[in-house]
C-alpha cells in the first residue's frame, strides 16, 4: 500500500523532523537521495548533459545541492541550472553549486527585455540539448500551473524540453496541484519522480500520470495523521481477496443476487453474471426478465436464476428502472425492478450501478446496510442533481471528481466508486478514511460492459463479507489489471477482462 499526506501533515511532520537536526540536514538528505536517483541514470550516457530548472524555494535548493553532488560526481556530466524567479534562489544550495563547478544561468529580469529575452532563448538552447532535465521550479509550496513572473520564462524553458530527454521532478512535477485535486493544469509532465519522506495527493490522485515513476526518498519523517490518499498494490490485492476455508460450501463462500440486464440491455446481464462466476462467488443468483434470463442460463449454466436467498446484490447493470413508472412497459420488466427495489429496500449489501443508481433518493433504508455506489462522472452528476436539486454537470464532476463522489457518499450514506482512467474509491466523510486511487486501467478498458464486469467482481466481494471500501478498491484494482493482462497495449472485449479475473484475483 502506498500512502500521501496532506501538504500540511507532511510541512507538520518536517517541522518536528528538523527540530532536533543540525541546519539543512534534512534538505541534504533529500538532496543525496535525489543525486543517487540522477547519477545512477547517467551511467548509460556518454558525456551527459543535466540542466537543472531552479525556483526561488526548497525546491529549488534540493534541485541546487544535487546539482553539486552531480557535478563532483565521477559521471563526467556537464551541469547547469537555470534559475527561473526573479527572487533568485535557495543562498546555500547556490553557493554549494557554484563552488561544486554547475555553470549558473540566472534569468530574474535585472535589466532592458531585449537582454532578458536574449538569456531566455540562450538557456532554452541549453535546456533543449539536455539529456537529463532536472524540474526543482516549485514542490510543495507550488500552485497549480504557471504564475508570477516567471510564467513565461517556465512556460518558454518547458517547451524547449527535448522529447527524448528523461526528465525528473523534484518532490512533483511542476504546475501539478500538489493536493491532486486540480488535474488539468499548464506544468511539467515528469518520467520519474523523486519524492521525499511519504507520498502526496499529487502522486496518487488523478494527476498520477504526470508524476511518471515514483521514487521515495526516506529523509526521517514520522507521520502521526491518517494519510488522505491510498492506492493498493500486488501485495495487497493478495492479501485482501478473500480465499475458501476447507469447510465452507458454496452457501458460506457468499451468494450473490444479480439484478440486471433487462428485455433491452441483454448483455449486461451475461456480462455481470458471467464476471461475478469467474470472481469466485460461492454461488450467483440471476434475477431479469425471460430473454437476458435464456441468455444467462446458455452462456452461464453456473449460474441459478430466480429469487432465493443471497448474501449480497449487484443492482442496476442495463436495468431500465423507468419501467415501474411507464404504462407500456412490459411486465416482467416492472416485476425486475420491483425486485431491484427490494434489494435496495433490504439490510443486504448492495452494488448499485447504471440504472440501479435512478432507484436512489437518499440512504438507502436500514442503517448500517453496506452501499457502492459505481457510476461513471455522468452518473454521478445526475445522481448528485436529483438527490441536492439543483443542476451539477459533466464538467462540474470532471473538474473535482472525489469532492463530488464525497458528497453522494454522504447524501446515500454509501461509498462511492467513481470509474474513470483513475477510479476514486470514496468512502463517506465521517469514516475519515482517506480516498482510494486506481490508475492500473488501460484506456482500452473504456468500452462497453467493462463496467458490468467490474459491478460483478465487486458484487462477489460484498457478498464474501468485504466491506464496501476494500470491496470497491479491490475490484477495481483487479478489473484493471486483468484489462491489461488480456492484450497488453492493444484492445480489449469486457467478457474477455471478466474471464481474465480470476488470474489476478488469487494475487
Ligand atoms: N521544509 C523541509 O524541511 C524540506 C523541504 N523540501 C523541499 O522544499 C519544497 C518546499 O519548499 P517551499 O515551501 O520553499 O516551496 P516550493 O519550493 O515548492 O515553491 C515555492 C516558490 O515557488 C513559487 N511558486 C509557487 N507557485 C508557483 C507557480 N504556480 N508558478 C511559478 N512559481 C510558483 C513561490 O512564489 C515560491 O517562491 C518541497 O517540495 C521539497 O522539494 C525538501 O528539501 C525536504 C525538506
Ligand atoms: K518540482
Amino acid at each position: 500500500m502506498i500512502a500521501a499526506w496532506s501538504v500540511e501533515d507532511v510541512r507538520a511532520a518536517e517541522a518536528r523532523a528538523m527540530e532536533p537536526l543540525p541546519d539543512g540536514e534534512l534538505m541534504d538528505r533529500a538532496a543525496r537521495g535525489l543525486a543517487k536517483v540522477v547519477t545512477a541514470r547517467l551511467d548509460d550516457i556518454e558525456e551527459p548533459r543535466v540542466v537543472a530548472l531552479v525556483g526561488s524555494g526548497g525546491n529549488g535548493g534540493d534541485a541546487l545541492f544535487a546539482m553539486a553532488r552531480v557535478a563532483r560526481s565521477d559521471s563526467d556530466a556537464d551541469v547547469a541550472a537555470v534559475l527561473v524567479s526573479d527572487r533568485g534562489a535557495h543562498k546555500k544550495a547556490l553557493v554549494a553549486a557554484r563552488e561544486a563547478g554547475v555553470a549558473i544561468v540566472d534569468l530574474a529580469r535585472s535589466g532592458a527585455d531585449e537582454a532578458h529575452d536574449e538569456a531566455l532563448e540562450k538557456a532554452c538552447a541549453l535546456v533543449a540539448e539536455a539529456d537529463v532535465l532536472i524540474d526543482g521550479i516549485t514542490g510543495i509550496g507550488g500552485s497549480p500551473g504557471w504564475s508570477g513572473s516567471s510564467a513565461q520564462r517556465c512556460r518558454a524553458l518547458i517547451d524547449a524540453v527535448d522529447d527524448e530527454a528523461y526528465v525528473i521532478a523534484v518532490d512533483l512535477p511542476s504546475g501539478a496541484d500538489p493536493a491532486g485535486v486540480v488535474l488539468d493544469s499548464e506544468g511539467v509532465w515528469a518520467d520519474e519522480t523523486v519524492t521525499f519522506g511519504v507520498a502526496k495527493p499529487v502522486h496518487l490522485l488523478g494527476t498520477s500520470a504526470r508524476c511518471g515513476v515514483l521514487t521515495l526518498v526516506d529523509i526521517g519523517l514520522d507521520m502521526t495523521t491518517m494519510p488522505v490518499a491510498e492506492r493498493l498494490d500486488h501485495d495487497d490485492v493478495a492479501q485482501l481477496w478473500p480465499l475458501p476455508a476447507s469447510d465452507d460450501d458454496k452457501y458460506s463462500r457468499g451468494v450473490l443476487g444479480v439484478v440486471a440486464g433487462g428485455e433491452n440491455y441483454t448483455g449486461a446481464a451475461v456480462l455481470t453474471v458471467t464476471s461475478a462466476v469467474c470472481a469466485g462467488a460461492g454461488m450467483v443468483r440471476y434475477i431479469g426478465p425471460p430473454t437476458p434470463t435464456a441468455l444467462v442460463r446458455s452462456a452461464v449454466p453456473e449460474a441459478v436464476c430466480g429469487i432465493g436467498r443471497v448474501q449480497a446484490w449487484v443492482v442496476g447493470p442495463g436495468l431500465d428502472a423507468d419501467a415501474e413508472s411507464d404504462p407500456d412497459a412490459d411486465g416482467e420488466d416492472v416485476a425486475q425492478v420491483t425486485a431491484a427495489t427490494e434489494a435496495l429496500d433490504s439490510g443486504l449489501p448492495c452494488v448499485v450501478d447504471a440504472g440501479g443508481l435512478d432507484l436512489l433518493d437518499g440512504p438507502r433504508p436500514r442503517a448500517g446496510a453496506r452501499t457502492l455506489l459505481t457510476p461513471h462522472a455522468g452518473e454521478l452528476a445526475r445522481l448528485l442533481t436529483r438527490l441536492e436539486e439543483r443542476e451539477v454537470s459533466l464538467d462540474d464532476v470532471r473538474a473535482d471528481p472525489v469532492g463530488h463522489a464525497r458528497r453522494a457518499a454522504t447524501l446515500v450514506h454509501a461509498t462511492v466508486l467513481l470509474k474513470g482512467s483513475t477510479t476514486y474509491v470514496v468512502p463517506p466523510e465521517i469514516t475519515g478514511m482517506p480516498v482510494r486511487a486506481v490508475a492500473e486501467a488501460p484506456a482500452w478498458l473504456a468500452t462497453a460492459g467493462a463496467g458490468d464486469v467490474l459491478a460483478g467482481v465487486a458484487g462477489v466481494l460484498l457478498a464474501a463479507g468485504l466491506d464496501p471500501y476494500d470491496a470497491g478498491t479491490l475490484a477495481a484494482t483487479v478489473h484493471g489489471l486483468a484489462g491489461h493482462d488480456v492484450n497488453p497495449g492493444g484492445p480489449v472485449r469486457a467478457l474477455d477482462v471478466a474471464f481474465a479475473t480470476p488470474a489476478w484475483s488469487p494475487g
